[in-house]
């Protein structure tokens, strides 16, 4: 890899918070590339990639920016002149008077070009195309009064809004609005993507997202961001090349990995099939699921190619036990949770048992009644864990009271247990037991249906399952697994429609999202 490829890379994969962009930043300025110099570029891409979106939108005239005090403001102010050449009527909004000196130098020779500016926001009504230039990273006081007003005005319009960096308002490491926050279409994020926009709380207010890179030397980002990074983005490209497809022509299945999935009870008989046949997909050489006796014939029908192992029951249809002849170790890796009830009991079995483990559902519910962090720290393989928001409450009471941040929440929950932790949600986070954390930062709402966590379980038990009979990580392996189901939610969401992604149409859609890759 290039020095120039390198660079590239680390700029799609990093996340930086405000306190790790300012330092970057101050470097580059320390260096001798004068301020205005930074700004100019910065914004000069701005504004051609804002062009090359208006080719394609005929119907904009009427241009109205809004412009902060910073050089946020500055920003807009540059992109305001370069559509003012290009013919665009502009309006600018300044609500505040006292500007830094070179924001306040672009708008005095602004103006000078006739360009009208007003401190109401009504005078921008109208307008095809707003771009919003209020304030950008590092915002840390609420916005209040006349310009929180203004922000809740340019809400309720229907033109489109570009934001500049950030959605004005939106805290950059939280994702949070501070007061209010603008409601952008589109956000340019300059230079390197900031940990905010992949937060859930940040999603109703960034619309797409891309990034505007202006050059950020690598030796300077790595000077600030430690490496490996703490704070990463999923890239597709670097999932994609994580999964199984390249096979060697010398193999048998059970050197394709051994996957046991156990799941299900008479109560939520069908958890365990989706994970089965999410399994199915991920490519594993042999799948085992160990369900309650009465299941078996209904397994053996949906999934024939599996090994079903009828186990126990309850009184109330749960797994009591594993018939004694089942060798846990003899497993390359075991999913344990879908469907299981807390009546179930074999997860002390699998804890104890030195084979790669996937927890989830009731597998999680279990380790909280029975401590988390106690329970995890003693085990020795590789434990994975995919709860969802309420598990992860349950799972880790303490940390949940002592941490605000989603980001910090995750990532002391890996370190403290020893396991990978994917916490899942609009914005799926993975935090790794070296205190890295991942964020999968394109997925779909079309997701948010009962069955498709069982359906990540299964995929990524078979993934696990196949990477630990080879030479492969597990650790990449979980943020591909979430990458992946998300790509086959998107895929589905686009062929069927967001209302056509059901868990078991999701399995389908496994393979159809990676063939053409
Ligand atoms: N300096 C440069 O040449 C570069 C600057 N960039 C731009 O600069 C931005 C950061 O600039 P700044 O650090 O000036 O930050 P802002 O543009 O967000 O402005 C901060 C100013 O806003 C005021 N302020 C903060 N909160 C307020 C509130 N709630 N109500 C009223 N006023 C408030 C502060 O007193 C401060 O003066 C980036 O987001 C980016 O757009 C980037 O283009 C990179 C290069
Ligand atoms: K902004």
């Amino acid at each position: 890899m290039t020095r120039t490829d390198r660079r590239k890379a680390t700029v799609e994969s990093i996340l930086v918070t405000a306190e790790q962009m300012r330092a970057i930043e101050a470097r580059v300025f320390e260096a001798g590339i004068p301020v205005a110099a930074l700004m100019e570029k910065v914004a000069g891409s701005v504004a051609r990639r804002i062009e090359a979106l208006l080719q394609e939108m005929p119907e904009v005239s009427r241009v109205g920016v809004l412009v902060g005090p910073g050089h946020n403001g500055g920003d807009a102010l540059v992109v305001a002149r370069e559509l003012h050449f290009r013919g665009y009527a502009i309006a600018v909004y300044q609500p505040l008077s006292k500007l830094k000196a070179l924001t306040s130098q672009h708008a005095q020779y602004l103006a000078s070009l006739g360009v009208p500016f007003d401190e109401e926001i009504s005078a921008l009504e109208g307008c095809d195309l707003f771009v919003d230039g209020l304030f950008g990273f590092g915002l840390e006081r609420p916005l209040s009064g006349a310009i929180a007003e203004a922000v809740d005005r340019l809400n309720e319009w229907d033109s489109p809004v570009l934001s500049i960096d950030l959605p004005s308002g939106l805290h950059t490491d939280t994702g949070q609005p501070l007061g209010t926050a603008v409601r952008a279409t589109r956000t340019f994020c300059l230079g390197l993507w900031k940990l905010g926009l992949v937060q859930d709380e940040a999603l109703a207010y960034v619309g797409t997202p891309e990034l505007i890179d202006f050059d950020l030397p690598l030796a300077d980002i790595e000077a600030v961001v430690s490496r490996p990074p703490a704070l990463r983005r999923i890239v597709a490209s670097c999932a994609r090349s994580q999964l199984p497809l390249d096979r060697p022509q010398v193999t048998h299945k059970y050197k394709q990995g051994h996957l046991l999935l156990v799941a299900s009870s008479r109560r939520y008989s069908g958890a365990g099939l989706l994970a089965g046949l999410a399994a199915r997909a991920s490519g594993v050489g042999m799948l085992s699921i160990a369900v309650p006796e009465s299941l078996k014939l209904l397994y053996n029908g949906h999934l024939p190619e599996a090994l079903v192992v009828g186990c126990p029951e309850t009184e109330t249809g749960a797994i009591a036990a594993f018939p004694e002849e089942l060798d846990l170790q003899g497993f390359s890796a075991i999913a344990c949770g879908p469907g299981l009830t807390l009546d179930a009991a074999v997860v002390p079995a699998i804890l104890d048992c030195p084979v790669p483990a996937v927890l989830d559902a009731d597998g999680l519910n279990w380790l909280a009644q029975n401590g988390t962090v106690e329970r995890l720290s003693a085990r020795e393989a590789p434990t994975m864990l995919t709860p969802h928001p309420g598990e992860f409450k349950r799972l880790f009471p303490q940390i949940e009271r002592t941490e605000v941040q989603r980001c910090d929440r995750v990532r002391r929950a890996a370190v403290a247990t020893g396991a990978i932790v994917v916490l899942k949600g609009a914005r799926t986070a993975i935090a790794h037991p070296d205190g890295t954390v991942a964020f999968l930062p394109e997925s779909t709402p079309a997701l948010a249906r009962g069955g498709t966590g069982d359906v990540l379980t299964g995929l990524l038990g078979g993934l696990v399952a196949q990477a630990s009979v080879g030479e492969g990580a597990i650790a990449p392996l979980v943020e591909a697994a979430v990458w992946w189901h998300a790509q086959a939610g998107r895929l589905a969401a686009r062929e069927r429609s967001p209302l056509g992604v059901d868990a078991r149409t999701l399995t389908d859609y496994l393979i159809a999202s990676i063939v053409d890759l």
